[in-house]
């Protein structure tokens, strides 16, 4: 996978992307074909504890980087840039999405916002870094929305995206990440745009997809977004192992006798 079989994909096949923060997982989703690995900011809530997107740090990002890169030595890796990361200034932003690149290993950085991020987008791929938009609900705005709500419901809104879309494709940009968007103005956008539109609740007829890792294997038993699905229960078969360890500890089941090392023996 590169940047511009990214782009050739569009209108041909579905794009797959899904989230990962650690090596283990990122093995695992590599091994099941994705074509692309996006390490969220997501990492803030949903690894690190947090409740929405802001806390997460450049270096937070780079270590998860470097453990996804290890556990998926040649998938094509997105770093997502966090709260604060890019936009103070332009020469900051640079700075910090070359790091991702030198130092995390990734291939790509994805950043939230509309066209007024657009000159900065150009001159970050200018300097050789290939950029992943991120337009519709952009939770490191969830302070300014008042709530994680859908996007493009009125004609204002859906017209403000459009221009958006294409003031990031106009910048440079491989791909655009849709998050909640109705579905109507998605579709329009996805025809609008020459470069793949990637949904997260935002309809049918993106591109391709992308959904965060501890939604789809049921990590998290306290929520899960309308536009997600669970593909598996990982948080009630975790939880069985473990209590099951538990109790074969107490009642000295574990460990038993091909466990232990014994004097002359192997
Ligand atoms: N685990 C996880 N999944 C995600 O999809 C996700 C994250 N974390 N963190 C970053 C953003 C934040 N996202 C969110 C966060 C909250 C809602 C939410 O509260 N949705 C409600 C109400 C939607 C509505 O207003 O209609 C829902 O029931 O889906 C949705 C997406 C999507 N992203
Ligand atoms: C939801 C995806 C697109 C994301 O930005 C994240 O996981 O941080
Ligand atoms: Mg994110």
């Amino acid at each position: 996978m590169n940047v511009q079989k990214f782009i050739s994909m569009k209108g041909k096949q579905p794009i797959v992307l899904i989230t990962a923060y650690d090596a283990p997982f990122a093995r695992i989703v590599n091994e099941a074909g994705v074509d692309a690995i996006l390490v969220g900011d997501s990492l803030a809530n949903n690894v690190l504890g947090f409740s929405d997107t802001l806390p997460a740090t450049m270096d937070d990002m780079i270590r998860h980087t470097q453990a996804v890169r290890r556990g998926a030595p040649d998938a094509f890796i997105i770093g997502d840039m966090p709260f604060l990361s890019y936009q103070c200034s332009q020469d900051e932003a640079i700075r910090n999405a070359g790091r991702f690149l030198k130092e995390g290993g990734a291939n790509a950085v994805k950043l939230e916002g509309g066209s007024s991020f657009a000159p900065l987008i150009r001159r970050m791929v200018e300097s050789g870094i290939p950029v992943m938009g991120h337009l519709g609900l952009t939770p490191q705005s969830v302070n300014v929305f008042g709530g994680y709500r859908v996007q493009g419901k009125d004609e204002n809104t859906a017209r403000k995206l459009l221009e958006d879309a294409k003031a990031l494709e106009e910048a440079g940009v491989f791909a655009i990440v849709l998050e909640m968007v109705v579905e109507e103005v998605a579709k329009q956008i996805t025809e609008s745009v020459n470069v793949p539109t990637i949904g997260i609740g935002s309809g049918r007829y993106c591109d391709g997809q992308v959904l965060v890792l501890h939604d789809a294997l049921g990590l998290n038993p306290a929520f899960l977004p309308k536009f997600a699905k669970r593909y598996a229960n990982l948080y009630e078969i975790s939880l069985k192992a473990i209590s099951q360890y538990v109790e074969e500890v107490r009642t000295r089941e574990f460990p038993s006798e091909e466990n232990v090392f014994r004097l002359g023996g192997n």
